[in-house]
């Protein structure tokens, strides 16, 4: 939101998410961006795709979603919705692969590094298209907690560049 909200080539127009108590309701409200809460029974029953047309949305961008997203709404949004993941995959992906999970993997693996990957979206996770991907190194005095900390600062850097070379 930061990121955009000063570009010409595009802007957040709605942030949305299956849980009614994320912070980043919060800060949506703080940049004017409208907001839409919404259950998994909804989203499977297709209210989402209602909303995203009724607002004319042209781009779906997942940050730390973590629900399967329907094969009904990834047909709707072909090469439109794009994921950040945080490793490299095919690393460290799929069901179960998400947040701490991802970092306390890397860590049992003795990986010497990790990093992102920003991919586009179909029906299975983390298979769609992988678009960028950003490495950073891992130390054997690393722990989940601290590769997260660098996890973020790539994601921070770069999610929005990417995405604003995508519009
Ligand atoms: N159709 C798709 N939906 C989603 C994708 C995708 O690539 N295709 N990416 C995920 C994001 N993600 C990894 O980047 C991811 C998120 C969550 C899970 C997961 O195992 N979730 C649990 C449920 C967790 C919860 O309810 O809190 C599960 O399915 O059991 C894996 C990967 C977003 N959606
Ligand atoms: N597989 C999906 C996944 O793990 N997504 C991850 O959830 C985190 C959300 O962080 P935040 O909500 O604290 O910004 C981000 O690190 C993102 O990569």
């Amino acid at each position: 939101m930061e990121f955009f909200k000063s570009s010409s080539k595009g802007k957040v127009a709605l942030v949305a998410s299956n849980k009614p108590d994320a912070y980043v309701l919060e800060r949506a409200k703080k940049f004017n961006v409208p907001t839409f809460t919404f259950s998994k029974k909804e989203m499977e029953a297709g209210l989402i795709e209602e909303k995203l047309k009724q607002e004319k949305i042209d781009w779906v961008i997942l940050a730390g979603f973590l629900l399967k997203i329907p094969e009904s709404l990834t047909r709707s949004f072909p090469d439109r919705m794009v994921n950040i993941h945080p490793a490299l995959l095919p690393k460290y992906g799929g069901k179960g692969m998400y947040g701490a999970h991802v970092h306390q993997a890397v860590k049992e693996a003795g990986d010497k590094e990790t990093g992102i990957t920003i991919h586009l979206v179909n029906e299975h996770y983390d298979e769609g298209k992988i678009i960028f991907q950003a490495a950073t190194s891992v130390s054997a005095e690393d722990t989940p907690e601290t590769i997260a900390e660098k996890v973020h600062a790539l994601e921070h850097r770069y999610f929005p560049q990417v995405i604003d070379s995508l519009l």
